[in-house]
């Protein structure tokens, strides 16, 4: 069952915004998926992004990590400009996400697997031209030791470790894409969707990692259609509608507002 903690949630630190949108744009040809949001998130919260089925939310996590360009309007991570940016550049900037979509490898073990999310912070070269050779060791003993950690912590035991990471339960292979995600080391995580697919015990499980991810002091904003989880969970919504924002502020005056809820009526989800 989940039960509100907004008390414990509130009770870390949430400061001024750790990334900023502006007046953002995309256009897909003819169509304007988003159309001039503005979005802050807060650096220490868990900030929620809503709306009903194609308002544009997975569009604004694409924008924000660079994978599409937008048309118009300013965006800041961590007091960079980034519109315009690629995805590497934006992500060594300690942007991490995760996809709506599992993308694991097919043929990589679930440590492989986290040891991708290294990458940006190795993305200079093969470590032994990096290091030298000695030191390229040492390097890959504690991004394996890094990995196994981030692994206990997304609730996997080390036998897993040396599984091909696809062959796992859907569940479980969230929680390696969220591992990977933070093997970043990134200042800020996107979720997009973390709970799809999930029962609801695996549901209260996600919810609390996401929880423990901001107490290891990372910001997190993320797309969930799941709205006990979400008010539950977050310090703050934002909800879209045909890109464009309908409602933002505290979770229960967000979802008691009769905007939010005509804009979910008659809707699938
Ligand atoms: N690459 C693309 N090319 C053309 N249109 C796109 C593209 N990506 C998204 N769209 C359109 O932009 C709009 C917003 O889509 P988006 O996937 O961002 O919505 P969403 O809120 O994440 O939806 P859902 O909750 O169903 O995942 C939709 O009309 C969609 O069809």
């Amino acid at each position: 069952m989940i039960t509100r903690t907004a008390s414990a949630a509130r009770a870390v630190a949430v400061g001024g915004p750790i990334l900023a949108a502006e007046g953002l744009r995309v256009r897909f040809g003819g169509l304007e998926a988003i159309g001039g949001l503005d979005l802050a998130v807060a650096r220490g919260a868990i900030h929620g992004l809503i709306g009903p089925n194609g308002a544009g939310k997975t569009t604004v996590l694409n924008a924000l990590t660079g994978f599409v360009r937008p048309s118009a309007g300013r965006l800041t991570f961590d007091g960079v400009e980034t519109a315009g940016k690629g995805v590497a550049e934006i992500a060594s900037l300690g942007l991490a996400r995760t996809f709506q979509n599992i993308r694991l490898f097919g043929a990589m073990t679930v440590l492989e697997s986290v040891l991708v999310g290294a990458h940006r912070r190795f993305h200079a070269g093969p470590l032994a031209l990096v290091f030298g050779a000695r030191k390229a060791r040492e390097a890959e003993r504690a991004a394996i030791a890094e990995a196994a950690e981030l692994l206990d912590f997304v609730g996997l035991g080390p036998e897993v470790a040396a599984r091909v990471a696809t062959t796992l339960s859907y569940g479980h292979q969230r929680r390696v894409e969220i591992a990977r995600a933070l093997m970043s080391r990134p200042k800020l995580l996107l979720l997009d969707e973390p709970l799809a697919g999930m029962n609801a015990v695996e549901k209260v499980e996600i919810a609390d990692l996401v929880r423990q991810v901001r107490e290891r002091g990372i910001s997190v904003l993320l797309i969930e259609h799941d709205m006990a989880v979400m008010r539950a969970l977050c310090d703050r919504l934002t909800v879209l509608e045909y890109g464009k924002r309908l409602a933002d502020g505290d979770p229960e005056a967000v979802l008691a507002d009769p905007a939010v809820q005509a804009a979910y009526l008659g809707r699938a989800r």
